[in-house]
Parts: structure tokens; sequence; C-alpha cells
């Protein structure tokens, strides 16, 4: 592992990949990305109008593009979208050109985070702890395929979860 390896968050909604993504990019001095606010600057709408227009794999196709896209820079932080491991290109292309670690977060705590937020489309259902339960189900096997380290996140404030990414990072990068 080198110190300029990419860095990338993956994790269900609410986990907490943009606003640790965000800190240990300032921490570590490195440019932030966020694959979904890559998507809103280039099509200059919100995600959920996305959704509407496109349907999920309308989005899906550009998550795919962006992450392809930012995964060929060098030294960055990158916060994915939930669902970015549902595409097996997405999973190879991460795990290849970076450090991918998944936050874990138990669906109750993600439900207690999101659930005043309406900019997440598949939350927006009658009961979406339930949704975040069946999530959790599905996507843990690929966060845990695609990730090299998994962080249990839910007992941890953010700069807690930064702390220790800092301290693994650094020791990956002293091993080599
Ligand atoms: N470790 C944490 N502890 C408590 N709240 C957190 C933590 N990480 C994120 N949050 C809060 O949870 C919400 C969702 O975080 P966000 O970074 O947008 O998650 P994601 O990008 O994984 O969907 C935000 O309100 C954020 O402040
Ligand atoms: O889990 C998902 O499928 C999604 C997660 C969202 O990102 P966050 O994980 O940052 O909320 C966003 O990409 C979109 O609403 C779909
Ligand atoms: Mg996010």
């Amino acid at each position: 592992m080198n110190t300029q390896t990419n860095i990338y968050l993956v994790g269900l909604m609410g986990a907490g990949k943009t606003t640790i993504g965000r800190q240990l990019a300032k921490r570590l001095e490195r440019n932030f990305y966020d694959s979904d606010h890559e998507i809103v600057a280039r099509t200059g709408v919100p995600i959920p109008t996305i959704f509407e227009i496109e349907g999920e794999d309308g989005f899906r196709k550009r998550e795919q593009q962006t992450i392809a896209e930012l995964s060929t820079m060098s030294n960055i932080v990158m916060a994915t979208g939930g669902g970015a491991v549902l595409s097996a290109e997405n999973r190879r292309c991460l795990r290849e050109s970076g450090w991918v670690v998944y936050l874990n977060v138990p669906p109750l705590m993600l439900y207690q985070r999101t659930r005043n937020d309406r900019n997440r489309p598949l939350l927006q259902v009658e009961d979406p702890l339930a949704r975040l339960e069946a999530l959790h189900a599905e996507r843990d096997p690929l966060y845990r395929e695609t990730a090299s380290l998994v962080v249990e996140g839910g007992q941890l404030v953010a700069a807690g979860v930064v702390q220790h990414l800092l301290r693994e990072f650094g020791r990956l990068c002293s091993k080599t």
C-alpha cells in the first residue's frame, strides 16, 4: 500500500460515508469526491429527480460512469453512494484501484440518521426501517466482498471513525 493509494468508503445510506470521507480527506490533505455530488453536479438536478426521470437503472448507469472516471485519479478520498456495490464492475474497479473501507452500521441507527432526509429516494417508502433492514441483508455480503477493512461504525462519532481510519491507513502504508 503506498501513501497515494485512493481511499474509498462504502456502506448503506446514513453510514457516514460522505461525512467521514470529507473529514478524512481534510486530515490527509487530499481532494475529496462524493460520487453522488459529482452526478448531481454533472446533471444539474438532485438525485430524486434523476430517479423520477430515468429510474434507478438510469441512476446506476451514471453512477458507474462516474466511479470509473473518478477512480482513475490518485491520492483521493471518495465516498460512494450506498448502492455502488450492486455493480460487479464497480466492485472490481474499487477493489483494484484503492483501499476500500466498509462502514457497517446497524439498520436502526441508519434509520434514525436518515428519517428526516427526503433526498434518498429508496427510503421514501411507508416503512423505511424495513427497507434498510432488507438492503442490509442484500448488500452486506457485497460490501464485505469489496472492502479490505470493515469498521463497525455504529458506536463511534464521525471523528472517532476518522481517527481509527487514519491509524489503520498509516499502519498499512508503513508496512510496504
Ligand atoms: N459516526 C456518526 N455518528 C453519528 N452521526 C453520524 C455519523 N456519521 C454520519 N452521521 C450523520 O448521519 C447522517 C448521514 O450521514 P452521511 O455522511 O450523509 O451518510 P452516507 O453518505 O453514508 O449516506 C448525517 O446527518 C451525518 O451527520
Ligand atoms: O443506497 C443507495 O442505493 C443510494 C444511496 C445514496 O447515497 P448515500 O449512501 O450517500 O445516501 C444515493 O446514491 C442514492 O440515493 C441511492
Ligand atoms: Mg453520501
